[in-house]
């Protein structure tokens, strides 16, 4: 038996003897393969050792993995969901309760899981309601991410231990089965895990640090990216989110356009899990073009503070034009944009992506009820060139501390636009495909036609917000 305790010459000689007559080749080669078949044994054996434990150190952050993971990933959530609730259950002593909530759902998340068996639930530290897994419930984990690196595994059970179930009460009456995936409690909403990274311990305290004895909570956004569409609301969102102070709805919620009959309760149920040092932050850029929009979001909190990116119109226009070309078989841009009137050729305004770039036309709705102190306007063709300027800009607008620098933002000369390079990962990340596409070319004629037609909306943008943006081309004034 091999057991380490033998010498060298020893543990040699078991393996010639070991294999001889099994394997054939040169002794030096066979030793060798019998030696990294240890030295891999070992690595296996230690990292399942591992498991359960904290590891310090974890380069991806859950979105990544949900995105490596794809779907199959929802498969292993809901598997963790089943071991969630089964753990909590027999956690829970046969005459504990969990408490009924007196307010109006806001402290849930906190009130049910500091009862412990003690009562005091106030003094409970949230480090201090880490669970550890039975044996049982390791392995099933592990079944569950076995095709996950050994990195990934660990950051599930950390996120698992620490986080998942002291915070998510929900899960003792969730099922997985039937469930719309959006409708999944904060944590098993693969766009939902952002947060989790922000919290897990991976910002030095200097950064970042919750709040202490507080469990995060789902809350009603502090700040809404309301628009505009194509004008680089995605980068604006990703790059506010590397912020440790900002958490941000990763998926678009449209709530206050397409889904309001879904309640509030709903609304704030899309949001990610926050501390209060945080601010929640959510986009869906056809906000700023629904009127009632503007009415609804004053009622929620007449408070909230107001992003809005814009862009040349026209460039907008082309972005739009350009992702759509293939679908549209390379229509010409007249055909799209333009109608006949009285013979002519002109802009057709009633069209969705005309009107988008009629930003003041939108705008002058929302200060129906908001004073122009809580919008933040910023030119989406400089948030292009230069990020650092432009997100420091909302650092202030937000007033959260200043964090985000150059270090974050990395020029990537084959995507010709920055990438990002957040706090917790070692690789910086660009935005997805179908975001920096190149543009048709634009006919000189409809050029002109287009930037004639948007320029008087561009002037009463300007003048509203006291400052300019430099968005005509030389050739068509
Ligand atoms: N850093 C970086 N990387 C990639 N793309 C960037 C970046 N910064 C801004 N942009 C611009 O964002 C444009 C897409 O805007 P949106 O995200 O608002 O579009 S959408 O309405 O949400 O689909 C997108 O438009 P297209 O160039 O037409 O693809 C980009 O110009």
């Amino acid at each position: 038996m091999l057991d380490g305790s033998g010498s060298e010459g020893s543990m040699r000689s078991w393996i010639s003897h070991t294999i001889r007559g099994r394997v054939r080749g040169p002794k030096w080669l066979v030793t060798a393969s019998v030696c990294a078949l240890l030295v891999l044994s070992f690595y296996h054996w230690s990292s399942l050792r591992r498991h359960g434990r904290y590891a310090s150190t974890f380069v991806a952050r859950p979105r990544d993995v949900s995105e490596l993971a794809g779907d199959s990933l929802n498969t292993r959530l809901e598997l963790l969901g089943q071991t969630a609730r089964g753990r909590a259950e027999r956690t829970r002593s046969p005459n504990e309760e969990v408490q009924p909530s007196e307010s109006d759902g806001e402290d849930d998340v906190v009130q049910t899981f500091l009862v412990d068996s003690s009562g005091d639930s106030q003094s409970v530290h949230p480090e201090n309601q880490v669970v550890q897994l039975t044996s049982a419930q390791e392995r099933a984990l592990d079944t569950a991410m076995d095709d996950m690196s050994d990195t990934k595994r660990e950051l599930m059970h950390r996120l698992f231990e620490k986080y998942v179930l002291p915070a998510t009460p929900e899960l003792l009456e969730w099922t997985p089965k039937g469930h719309d995936p959006q409708d999944r409690p904060g944590y098993f909403r693969p766009g939902n895990w952002d947060w989790t990274m922000k919290n897990a311990g991976e910002y030095d305290p200097d950064l970042y640090s919750p709040p202490p004895s507080e469990l995060p909570k789902q809350r009603f956004p502090q700040a809404i990216m309301i628009g505009s569409g194509h004008c680089g609301t995605r980068a604006l969102l990703d790059f506010l989110q590397m912020h440790p102070n900002i958490v941000v709805a990763h998926s678009e919620v449209h709530f206050f356009d397409d889904f309001f009959h879904k309640g509030m309760d709903w609304y704030r149920g899309q949001m990610p899990y926050s501390f209060s040092n945080q601010i929640t932050l959510e986009k869906s850029p056809s906000y700023v073009m629904v009127p009632q929009a503007a009415k609804e979001v004053y009622a929620m909190d007449k408070k909230v503070k107001l992003l809005m990116v814009v862009k040349d119109p026209v460039v907008t226009l082309m972005s739009a034009f350009s992702r759509r070309a293939p679908s549209s078989g390379n229509r010409p841009i007249h055909y799209t944009f333009l109608k006949l009137e009285n013979g002519k050729r002109v802009v057709n305004s009633e069209l969705y992506s005309v009107a988008r770039g009629m930003y003041s036309v939108h705008l002058k709705n929302w200060l129906k009820y908001f004073p122009l102190s809580q919008f933040h306007v910023l030119d989406g063709g400089a948030l292009v060139k230069e990020p650092v300027h432009q997100i420091q800009t909302v650092e202030r607008f937000l007033e959260i501390p200043p964090r985000l620098t150059s270090k974050n933002f990395l020029f990537n000369e084959t995507k010709g636009f920055y990438c990002m390079k957040p706090f917790t990962m070692h690789q910086p990340k660009c935005l997805g495909k179908n975001k920096g596409r190149p543009h048709v070319p634009l006919d000189p004629e409809v050029k002109k036609l287009l930037y004639d037609f948007y320029r008087p909306y561009n002037q009463e943008l300007f003048s509203i917000l006291g400052k300019t943006f430099d968005w005509e081309p030389k050739d068509t004034v």
